[in-house]
Order: C-alpha cells, then structure tokens, then sequence
C-alpha cells in the first residue's frame, strides 16, 4: 500500500515582485512542511516584509505561485492595533473576526507572554513591547496551522524572548508550521530550516545576516 505524503502547510513558486522599476524579489521557492519551525534572514531592505505580506496574501505578486491549504496567523512588523482601545477589546474584535466560540486560548497566550496584567489597559498606554505582545496573541489566538510571524520578537525583552522561543517550540511539537522573518537571526540552531533572503532569492544555510548564539543575545 503506498502512503500519499502529507501535504506541505505551504508552497511557493517563482515569486516576483517589483516596486516600480525596482525588482526586489526574483523567483522565490520555498516549501513548509507541517511541523516545522523555520526562519528566513535578510538585510534591512532585502525583501522580508514584502515575500511575507504576498504569503499573507495582502500583496500580489508579479509572478509566481503561493499555495497554503489552510488557515494562517500573520503576525505583520507594524502593529496594527487601534490605541483607543483596551487588550479585551483587541480579544473581542479578533474573536468575532476568527468566529471563536471563546477566548480560552487568548487568555492562555496572555499568560505565557506574561501580560494578563494589561488586559483592561488601552493599546496607546502599553509599551512597545506589550503592543508586540498583543500584536503576536492576535495572530495565534486562532490556533492556525500555519503561522507567518514578521520580527516578532522586536522589543521583547530577555524573559519574553524566551518565552517567545519555549511557545514557537510547543506550537511546532504540535504540528503548526511556522516562518519567523529577521533581519537578524540569533539562535539559528532552533530553526529546522534556515534561508537567508539575497538579491531576491531565498538561500538555504545561514548567510550573512545569522549569526550564531552570541552571549548575551539579548533583542533591543
Ligand atoms: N510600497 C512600497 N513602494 C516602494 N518600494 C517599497 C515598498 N515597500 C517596500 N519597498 C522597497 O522594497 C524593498 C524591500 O522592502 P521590505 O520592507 O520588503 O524589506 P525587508 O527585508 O522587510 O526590510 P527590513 O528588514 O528593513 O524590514 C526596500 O528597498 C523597500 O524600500
């Protein structure tokens, strides 16, 4: 009996796009499979934002194929959060919006990124970490199999950097995919893949921008 290979949590081919005269990505491959936590590095301007906002499906591309057979969190380098109002409020909004029964698993994400605290306080009061915090629940609170998370580790400090990394773990251990994009990657050997973006194309290996665990690789 021969057994069909599961199907990847995503698939890329030959991905173009060009802003105006400028072509910044040139035939991007990439294939996800289920359970895999992997990273794709590349220099301010390499086209990071770009190739993760067409598989996020908010930006076409030139040309190329991107197929995901599921649902996917995109957690964007901007924050998109509204600062009139409150966490809860956020939870509410995203709740109606993935038609969740309840916030159980919001709650949860709030207690390992360690910001139950903020729940009634509104996202112009919070820091920019805790907005990075929200921004990162919004995107998993769904649960998808597929997770497109763009520097989500920006202004995290020590302690939720590492949650950060103890949460991606759990999450891959339970078969979700997910593609974390930095222009600067500490702790490479936590990505069961690795592609450094360059001159539009995805290389597989650490490239220039990884760099291995340094002490301390504290994030700013
Ligand atoms: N809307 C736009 N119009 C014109 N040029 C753009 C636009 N968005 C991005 N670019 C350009 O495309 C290139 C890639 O930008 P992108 O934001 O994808 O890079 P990045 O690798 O995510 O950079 P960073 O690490 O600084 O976030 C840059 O040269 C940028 O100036």
């Amino acid at each position: 009996m021969t057994t069909t290979p599961p199907e990847p949590a995503l698939r890329v081919g030959g991905v173009h796009r060009s802003y105006g005269r400028h072509h910044v990505l040139r035939g991007v491959d990439l294939e996800l499979p289920a359970g895999r936590l992997a990273g794709v590095v590349g220099e301010n301007g390499a086209g990071k934002s770009t190739l993760l906002n067409i598989l996020a499906g908010r930006l076409s591309p030139d040309a190329g194929t991107v197929h995901c057979p599921g649902r996917l969190g995109y957690c964007p380098q901007q924050t998109v959060l509204n600062p009139a109002f409150t966490v809860d409020q956020h939870l509410r909004f995203f709740q109606v919006a993935y038609d969740l029964p309840d916030l159980k698993r919001a709650h949860a994400l709030l207690e390992v990124l360690n910001f139950t605290g903020y729940r009634r306080h509104r996202v112009a009061a919070l820091s920019g970490g805790t907005r990075q915090k929200l921004n990162l629940t919004l995107a998993l609170m769904h649960d998808p199999p597929l997770l497109l998370l763009d520097e989500p580790y920006q202004g995290f400090d020590w302690d939720t950097y590492q949650r950060f990394w103890d949460l991606a773990a759990e999450l891959r251990d339970r078969g979700r995919s997910i593609l974390v994009v930095s222009h600067i990657a500490f702790d490479t050997a936590r990505f069961d893949r690795l592609w450094h973006l360059e001159a539009g194309r995805l290389v597989e290996g650490a490239g220039a921008s990884a760099a291995p665990a340094p002490t301390p690789a504290v994030p700013r």
